[in-house]
């Protein structure tokens, strides 16, 4: 029997309630190439309203194969399973630009909390050679990833994973541009070298009798402009604006998507950007990959023009992506805790 809508208690003080994702859209992507203009007005209308309201929506026919997912998926867990040695040789504690294996314990995404996320993770980005200009210069978001050597294929497939989002990522990029009445192509020169990191994620099954201090990752709002998120089994929640945290299910042929702080910072709060968290109750391994979005290093806003133009004021001062995701990024995974 489904319990939909009912209230839980689980562990130790926590309740929520179960399965209202369903009032989190599906919105159809396919229709982001149409060559009719009315057709991309209206799937942009449909993720302004989700952006506004609910921050979290489901993207069906997004164009990613099953096939590069799943290779994505059998290259993590193979990767996860080997011994706790062999993955600390990729630590991202060993690279200065935020690349690498991120063990269990080792961040804290609820600042607000005692416990630390028990997940573990692999963060990528582009792989770009080590004499590119911005990594000279000591840009931490530009440079080479460090791949771990076993499985082999794990370079390959997360690689191609990565590439395939980053192109998902333009296009929704013309989306979001129509949904805030900006020009389709308004991100177009600004997504040259975009700030987008992958994180490829290992959640082991929640004990039983689990504590709210520790959880697979403590609640969090991402940094960036949008999320795009594949999960094999449920977990991730999202605290909804009325207050309670809601069961975001897994749906096939979907990604969950996400407004990141930046965008609601660049929407003058009309997008929002909500606090999300994933707890493993199942009795098996959950394997997810969130990749982040940004936009160039440099670009810089205080609102973006059509809101500012609407609103008469920009809500906050100016900030570069750059600057912005380096503040947060630093905060997280290099503070002590
Ligand atoms: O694993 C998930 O479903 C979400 C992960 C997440 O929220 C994050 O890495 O920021
Ligand atoms: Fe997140």
């Amino acid at each position: 029997m489904s319990d939909h809508g009912k209230w839980v208690s689980r562990g130790k003080g926590i309740r929520f309630r179960v399965g209202l994702s369903d009032n989190v859209p599906v919105i159809d992507f396919s229709r982001v190439l149409s060559g009719d203009l009315a057709e991309r007005k209206a799937l942009a209308k449909e993720i302004r309203e989700a952006a506004t309201n609910v921050g979290f929506f489901y993207l069906s026919n997004h164009g990613i194969s099953e096939t590069i997912i799943d290779n994505a998926k059998a290259a993590m867990a193979a990767f996860f399973d080997l011994p706790h040695d062999e993955k600390m040789k990729i630590h991202y504690k060993n690279s200065p630009i935020h690349r690498g294996y991120v063990g269990a314990g080792n961040i804290k995404s609820d600042r607000e909390k005692r416990g630390t996320d028990m997940h573990e993770a692999i963060e990528l980005a582009e792989d770009l050679p080590d004499t590119d200009p911005d990594y000279l210069r000591g840009s931490k978001f530009h440079g080479p990833n460090i791949w771990p050597e076993k499985p082999p294929e794990f370079r390959d497939a997360l690689a191609t994973y990565f590439e395939a989002q980053l192109e998902l990522g333009r296009r929704m990029l013309s989306a979001f541009a129509l949904a805030l009445d900006l020009d389709e192509d308004f991100f177009e020169p600004l997504y040259t070298r975009p700030m987008s990191r992958l994180r490829a994620c290992f959640y082991p099954p929640q004990d039983p009798d689990w504590d709210i201090k520790q959880l697979g990752i403590g609640a969090h709002k991402d940094f960036e402009i949008f999320t795009t998120v594949w999960a094999d089994q449920p977990g991730l929640q999202v605290l909804a604006t009325h207050g309670d945290w809601i069961d975001i299910q897994p749906k096939a042929g979907t990604f969950v998507i996400n407004i990141g702080d930046l965008m609601q910072r660049w929407t003058n709060d009309i997008f929002l950007s909500r606090p999300h968290r994933v707890i493993n109750l199942n009795t098996e391994k959950r394997y997810s990959l969130a990749q982040f979005f940004g936009v160039d290093y440099d670009v810089e806003f205080d609102a973006f023009p059509t809101i500012k133009a609407a609103e008469q004021r920009a809500k906050y001062p100016s900030i570069s992506c750059g600057a912005h995701i380096e503040e947060r990024v630093g905060k997280a995974y290099y503070s002590e805790t």
